[in-house]
């Protein structure tokens, strides 16, 4: 059952410690197996793609044009989709694309006191890969949220990849796809997609660049392909961190805490309250509503192993709490939230007040779902559209701006001693 601390507790820093040590999800035989698929598919291409995949998903691909998913095909899931669902999608398409548009970045440029003109120009990435999870459950939420910024962005080629377990192409997840603008997508998935789309095969062309969370034979694949293509980010299990006064209804909380739990085996649930009796509450609660959950056997491995109920001093200790977790997911279930965001800096989403349910950004409040994890929120930061985009410095110096910047770099490069620096600079100069 989840472990229940206090931060007056005498060995409170060695408990801690070992709730939020990260290694968890690294396995160095996963690392070597995805590592010898990508080279196998980096050598023989389509043919070791249709291998892994008729293997691992227990498809019956005789070529790769049988895992092509064409446009046509996702338009027709879409039209054909229950109307509930489509009318869902659409809403959470809609949300997230308005989002996302404020994220689109200008270039500029700047006119110095010699007349040269120094900018910035953004253009969007030729061409990317958004993988798609598909082996323990099917994620139409997560092909919006990839690809969607991409198409924003205005990425001309997107493709997607998705696995098929036993071969069964999910609608919803076609339909997303028609809704967020993918060009193509392919019924792969695992180490050999990540490969296909970073190396290349006959049927598919090599992307720029590689988006989007997987298990760990995905994440191995991507973190050994990155230099190559650019990545997103490698994203581990899912975390949810809860600061709670004590008010929120405990079901709420406990609920909460499930909702990332049953994500993974390996997923974070954490609440911190300052008010004992509460956790007492929350305890209870989930102890009553977990029989009740189809995916209990993981959700209570995800808190027996990595979930926690912390009773600090305060709220403000429980902000300093957080801030060392820096989790993917945070929730002020409190009065007056705003008093306490200014106290926690490092989180990949947060969710203020009693009404702002996680699982609302999971799928349709507007702003990413794939969000820096184990910690990384110190110095990362959702996927957006700045994610598709790149910026090229432009450089147009004036003949006057030539005659004053000559000098000053021919003298820092006389002393790097590099003389065809300094040398075709002063070429420049006015006799
Ligand atoms: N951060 C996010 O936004 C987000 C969103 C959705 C899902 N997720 C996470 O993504 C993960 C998805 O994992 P998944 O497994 O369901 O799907 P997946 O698509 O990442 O992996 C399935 C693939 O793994 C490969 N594989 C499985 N066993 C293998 C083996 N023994 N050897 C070689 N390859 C093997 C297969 O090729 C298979 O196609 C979960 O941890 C989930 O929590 C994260
Ligand atoms: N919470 C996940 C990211 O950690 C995203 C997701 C997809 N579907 C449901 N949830
Ligand atoms: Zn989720």
């Amino acid at each position: 059952m989840i472990k229940q601390l206090s931060t007056l507790d005498q060995d409170f820093e060695p408990q801690f410690e070992k709730l939020v040590a990260r290694d968890a999800s690294v396995d160095p035989e996963i690392t070597r197996r995805a590592e010898a698929i990508v080279q196998d598919v980096a050598a023989r291409g389509d043919e070791a793609v249709i291998e892994y995949t008729n293997r691992f998903d227990h498809l019956n691909l005789k070529t790769m044009e049988d895992a092509i998913v064409t446009r046509e095909e996702m338009l027709q899931a879409l039209e054909t989709l229950p109307a509930d669902q489509k009318q869902a999608l659409e809403t959470a398409a809609k949300r997230i694309r308005e989002f996302h548009e404020h994220q689109l970045e200008k270039g500029w440029t700047i006119t110095d006191s010699y007349g040269s003109v120094l900018g910035q120009r953004i253009t969007a990435i030729d061409s990317v890969g958004l993988y798609v999870p598909g082996g323990k459950a099917a994620y139409p939420s997560s092909v919006l949220m990839n690809a969607m910024p991409a198409h924003v962005a205005g990425v001309p080629r997107i493709e997607m990849v998705f696995p098929t377990p036993g071969g069964e192409r999910n609608q919803l997840v076609l339909a997303a796809a028609a809704l967020a603008g993918v060009s193509r997508a392919f019924t792969i998935g695992g180490a050999q997609a990540v490969a296909a789309l970073a190396y290349g095969t006959k049927t598919l062309d090599p992307v720029d660049k590689i988006v989007g969370p997987g298990n760990a034979y995905v994440a191995a694949a991507k973190r050994y392909v990155f230099g190559r293509v650019g990545i997103d980010m490698i994203a581990g299990p899912s975390e949810i961190l809860v600061i709670c006064d004590g008010k929120t209804p405990a079901d709420w909380i406990a609920m909460d805490l499930f909702s990332q739990a049953e994500h993974d085996e390996l997923a974070q649930a954490i609440l911190l309250t300052p008010d004992a009796a509460f956790a007492a509450e929350v305890q209870k609660s989930i102890e009553k509503l977990l029989p009740t959950m189809p995916r209990k056997a993981i959700i209570e491995k995800s808190l027996a192993n990595r979930g926690a109920i912390i009773v600090t001093r305060d709220l403000l200790e429980a902000c300093k709490v957080a801030d060392t977790i820096s989790p993917e997911h945070l929730e002020i279930s409190t009065e007056n939230p705003e008093q306490w965001v200014d106290h926690l800096r490092h989180a990949g989403a947060i969710f203020m007040g009693r009404w702002s349910v996680e699982a609302l950004g999971d799928y349709c409040a507007g702003p990413n779902h794939v969000l820096p994890t184990s910690r990384t929120a110190r110095f990362s930061s959702p996927l957006g559209v700045y994610d598709f985009l790149k910026r090229t410095s432009i450089i147009h110096v004036s003949e006057a701006g030539a005659q004053a910047l000559a000098p000053v770099a021919d003298v820092l490069a006389r002393g790097e001693h590099l003389i065809a620096h300094a040398t075709s600079a002063d070429y420049r100069l006015k006799k």
